[in-house]
């Protein structure tokens, strides 16, 4: 069985989100991710994180204005300055949290955008030499059209073929057993083919994006895959709770009993 990684911008909601760390860490959690902790000091964050014996498994670089629509920098041609900025201040949090990977959002842009598409890969190159100087991965998440209409990067298979054209060494895939079932199916076979370049996983139940085993998918079966696969990183459970958090935990033992 995997270990897991609580996200609390969407688990332990019950809580302001710093009081999430301990709700988490008293719930068995290990390890911690979530999209964004830019709206707290970087010492506070790691304080709670030492507090509570915690790794910190995953964040997102800043992603832009999130009010506003912005859901990434990487791919906006026109918001370089902004996107060199944003790689600055995820690295600030990275040090002090001691996180080993971020996760890069694209933006909503034409994947068949020329410059969108120059744009990103600079991106990519830009911040991966910045994190790799520091022992850091980036990783790239194909997210589906559904839950984020006009997304750059919605495509598996167009996300594996550029980590493998780019060749930059600290580049992963972030595969989310979500978005993927929803854009293609096929999870296992996702999962066998992918798995070297495979940085992080992420699981919810499809459609409704509440616990693992509750959906269409045999989310036992899937992440004994992750197993035999060899896969040794967290798995962030990535997945809006359908009512208690703690409640709803049960998932996990059901899991490991197959
Ligand atoms: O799957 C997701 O939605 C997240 O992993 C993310 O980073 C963007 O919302
Ligand atoms: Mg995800």
């Amino acid at each position: 069985m995997p270990r897991f990684a609580a996200n609390l911008t969407m688990m332990f909601n019950e809580h302001g989100f710093m009081d999430r760390f301990a709700a988490a860490a008293r719930a068995g959690f290990e390890a911690v991710e979530y999209l964004f902790p830019y709206e707290f000091d970087p010492n506070t964050i790691a304080a709670a994180l030492q507090a509570n014996h915690l790794t910190q498994a995953l964040f997102n670089l800043p992603p832009g204005d999130w009010s506003r629509g912005d859901r990434g920098l990487a791919a906006l041609p026109d918001r370089k300055a902004e996107f060199r900025a944003s790689v600055g201040t995820a690295l600030r949090y990275a040090r002090a949290t001691g996180v080993r990977r971020l996760h890069v959002m694209s933006g909503l842009a034409d994947r068949a955008d020329l410059r969108a598409m120059a744009a990103y890969r600079a991106s990519l190159a830009y911040l991966c030499e910045a994190a790799g100087a520091e022992g850091l991965q980036v990783l790239i998440e194909p997210i589906n059209g559904r839950d984020m209409p006009g997304y750059f990067l919605n495509d598996f298979n167009a996300a594996a073929d550029l980590v493998g054209d780019l060749g930059l060494p600290n580049l992963r895939l972030q595969f989310d057993i979500y978005h993927r079932q929803i854009l293609h199916g096929d999870v296992l076979t996702g999962l066998r083919q992918m798995m070297p370049i495979i940085g992080h996983v992420q699981i919810a139940a499809v459609p409704l994006r509440h616990e693992p085993g509750t959906g269409e998918l045999a989310d036992a079966v899937i992440l004994a895959e992750l197993d035999r696969l060899g896969y040794n990183g967290f798995v962030g459970c990535e997945y809006r709770p359908a009512g208690d958090t703690l409640v709803g935990l049960g998932w996990m033992d059901a899991c490991r009993k197959g």
